[in-house]
């Protein structure tokens, strides 16, 4: 038997992912590759649920083409899941999210969330956080300010760049990556990057982290619960 590609193992946790869903309730909805596949399985049971909060444009537009309403988060008092993929996941339920620059809307809308399903490929479990390049969203007038104090954390920061020029989030904002930061600690990262005047969020997401991951595997979807 073939082994499965990284776009199956996504396909298989997203479909798992469907179990968590609560019926004629609201979904929070991730954004990227793996939270893509996801929406493509809410659409068949669409019937059944309210509706959904994005947490990008870009999943916002993918929910509409689908005819999945789209709540504004500023209507929503509660909802019971919020299922996204990650970059990197340790095994205490820790994250490095941000990939795909939706860090700060992804942790407001996992903040109104009861639980948060994290799905992805079994490549994104590692033992330390910190191989992928840590995303740290900020204001731009403070973009100079912000990488020297991260520099000294001991990472070489770097200003994202998309077509040549630097990448703007949907909030307005850029992005600075983190190469090479070990992160032992990632509540105490993530507070000490927090507190930094200037950051918007960091894509680090530990003091709330999963409370479930589901991790493609070539021999089926693995769950970890936290
Ligand atoms: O900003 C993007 C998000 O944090 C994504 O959830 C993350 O980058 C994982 O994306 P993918 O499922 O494409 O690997």
């Amino acid at each position: 038997m073939a082994a499965m590609t990284q776009d199956e193992l996504k396909q298989a946790v997203a479909r798992e992912a469907i179990k968590y869903v609560v019926e004629r309730d609201i979904v929070g909805v991730g954004t990227g590759s793996t939270a893509n596949f996801f929406i493509d399985e809410l659409a068949k049971i669409k019937h059944l649920i309210k509706g959904a909060v994005a947490s990008s444009e870009a999943t916002a537009a993918r929910l509409r083409s689908h005819d999945i309403e789209v709540f504004d988060l500023n209507q929503v008092l509660s909802m019971p899941v919020y299922i996204d993929g990650a970059d990197e996941v340790n095994a205490q339920g820790a994250m490095i999210k941000g990939g795909g620059a939706a860090l700060t809307r992804e942790k407001i809308v996992a903040s109104v969330a009861d639980k948060f399903i994290c799905i992805a490929d079994g490549s994104k479990l590692v033992n330390v956080l910190g191989k992928f390049p840590l995303p740290v969203e900020v204001i731009p007038m403070a973009q100079a300010v912000v990488a020297r104090k991260l520099a000294k954390l001991g990472g070489e920061p770097r200003l994202r760049f998309k077509d040549g020029i630097p990448l703007i989030t949907d909030n307005g904002c850029v992005i600075i990556d983190m190469y090479g930061l070990k992160i032992v600690d990632p509540v105490a990262m993530e507070a000490h990057i927090n507190q930094i005047i200037g950051v918007v969020s960091v894509g680090l997401f530990a003091k709330q982290g999963a409370n479930v991951c589901l991790l493609g595997m070539p021999d089926g979807v693995k769950t970890l619960t936290f």
